[in-house]
């Protein structure tokens, strides 16, 4: 890929992300968009129940795979190194497009707390949740996150940056604030339907699983003792509800 085609590759790639992510809070909150976590009719439980975690396995695996640094090596021995990031945004965006299009509703409620005091707080903190999300990705720096520091970088025939190692905004009270804002976005349903509860549980197990066993051990190869340290003395999630807390 030439230098100015990976570039458009990285602004293409942003905008179907940020169209997708928008797209997400839509689907999660059930709200604007044409098919939503409960829209549609009911199919057979067990056939639902499989195709949903057929879904998230996908996507699971996706991002699991495609973060590791192994694979990152073998990988951009293929793609340009530049075009490394977006290509991995590209798949997340083409794994959640996947659940958003083929997801299955199990309509069953199990808690209703709409248009009461509770209700209108797990609003307040859906919407605080993916605030929670979106900022914490301009702490550690949104546009290296995305992809776009590095396809600008090789534009400009530069090595992009590599982030150094951050304890700023919220990351000085968690070590994992965009993991938090999503769980707190999706568990916060003013009404939470078996499919939406599905959702929850499994994404809930993945990120703490894929968090605690696979992101920390990179993250302490990446950055070495100022992460151990960093660890040691920060929860992982919540404050209160991590690791550091129980120290
Ligand atoms: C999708 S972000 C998730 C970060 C974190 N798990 C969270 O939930 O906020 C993953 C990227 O953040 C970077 N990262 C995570 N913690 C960091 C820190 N304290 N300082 C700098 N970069 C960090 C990793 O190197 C990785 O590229």
């Amino acid at each position: 890929m030439g230098r100015s085609l990976t570039f458009i590759y990285g602004i293409v790639v942003y905008v179907i992300f940020l169209a997708t992510f928008l797209y997400s809070i839509g689907f999660v909150g059930n709200m604007l968009v044409p098919k939503s976590i409960d829209s549609g009719a009911q199919g057979p439980i067990a056939s639902s129940l499989i195709i949903n975690l057929v879904l998230l396995s996908v996507f699971a695996l996706q991002h699991s795979i495609m973060a590791r640094p192994a694979f990152k090596r073998l990988w951009t021995t293929v793609i340009p190194q530049a075009a490394e990031r977006s290509t991995y945004i590209l798949m997340t965006s083409g794994a959640l497009i996947m659940i958003f299009a083929f997801w299955q509703p199990l309509p069953a409620v199990v808690w209703d707390v709409r248009n009461t005091v509770l209700g209108t707080a797990l609003t307040v903190l859906f919407w605080g949740g993916w605030l929670v999300v979106l900022a914490s990705t301009f702490m550690i720096d949104h546009f290296d996150l995305f992809g776009l520091k590095q396809v600008c970088a090789n534009l400009k025939k530069r090595q992009p940056i590599q982030l150094g190692f951050m304890e700023v905004g919220l990351y000085r009270f968690m070590c994992h604030p965009i993991m938090t804002g999503f769980l707190i976005a999706f568990w916060t349903a003013p009404t939470m339907t078996v499919g939406h509860l599905l959702f929850t549980f499994v994404t809930s197990g993945y990120i703490v699983i894929a968090v605690l066993r696979l992101e920390e051990r990179d993250l302490i190869a990446q950055f070495g003792e100022d992460y151990i340290t960093y660890q040691n003395k920060v929860p992982a999630f919540l404050p209160r509800f991590g690791r550091g807390a129980a120290k």
